[in-house]
């Protein structure tokens, strides 16, 4: 993969009249971890359904891993993982079940060996045979990572992963994330609205308001641009008001 694992270039989304996500030109580099902040309704969600290929654009260009996202989604949708904000599982079917179903869905002939990595990798050995019905929430997103990480992507979307977690929760969810990226090299875009997460997980952030990417740098340069802003909190507080050209 190139040293830029995804690029945009004024990449649009309108839903009819609603204009989503307004000519958002972006680039996150080979392994990092990129936190994409914004508000409620700000197009967080949509940018990850355009560059997830769930959704088509309506204007601009996507490219994904080397692989253009509006020619060859197919090609895209190989070396892409993706955790949506609710994951649907079948509740009565056991985890091994639920997994291999999307191993399948991936491509993978017999995925139940890989399934056994990523259980373990996860530290979710021992629930294999047991409902997704009977599962915590926290319990039911690493399910979600084990299926998105099946086969082994290069580049995995994450959106509001940490939502309606427990702290114990959110604190595994973290550990995850870091170590995909530290361990696997995997490049990492998540939708966030916790700040707390950004400084523990991101090493970049982007600001995303009314469909405008406002501001995108590195998280040491963006503390270190911000002298004058006590936490990151301030910081976005400041960057995703209206005072911002
Ligand atoms: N299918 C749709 N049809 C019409 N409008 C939509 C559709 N999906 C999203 N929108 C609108 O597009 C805008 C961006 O929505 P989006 O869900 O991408 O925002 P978000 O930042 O993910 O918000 P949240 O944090 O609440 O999930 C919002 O104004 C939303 O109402």
């Amino acid at each position: 993969m190139s040293d830029i694992a995804i690029r945009t270039t004024g990449l649009c989304k309108s839903y009819g009249d609603k204009t989503a996500l307004v000519g958002l030109d972006l680039e996150v580099r080979a392994g990092e971890v990129f936190g994409l902040l914004g508000h409620n309704g700000a197009g967080k969600t949509t940018t990850v359904n355009l560059l997830t290929t769930l959704l088509q654009p309506t204007g601009g260009q996507m490219v994904i891993g080397g692989q253009d996202g509006r020619r060859n989604p197919d090609g895209v949708r190989r070396i892409i993982g993706y955790l949506p904000e609710n994951v649907q599982f079948y509740d009565n079917l056991t985890t091994l079940e639920n997994v291999r179903y999307f191993g399948r869905l991936s491509g993978l002939r017999r995925p139940d060996a890989r399934i056994g990595q990523v259980l373990e990798y996860l530290d979710f050995t021992g629930h294999e045979n047991e409902r997704l019905g009977t599962f915590s929430k926290g319990m039911r997103q690493r399910v979600g990572i084990a299926q998105a990480i099946l086969h082994e992507p290069a580049v995995l979307f994450l959106d509001e992963p940490t939502s309606g977690l427990d702290p114990q929760g959110v604190r595994k969810l973290r550990e995850i994330i870091v170590g995909l990226n530290r361990d696997l090299g995997m490049t990492i875009f998540m939708n966030t609205h916790l700040l707390s997460e950004v400084t523990k997980t991101c090493t970049s952030i982007g600001v995303l308001t009314a469909g405008e990417l406002r501001y995108h740098d590195s998280l040491e340069a963006t503390i270190g641009a911000f002298p004058d802003e006590s936490s990151l909190e301030d910081i976005y507080l400041h960057l995703d008001s209206p005072r911002v050209a």
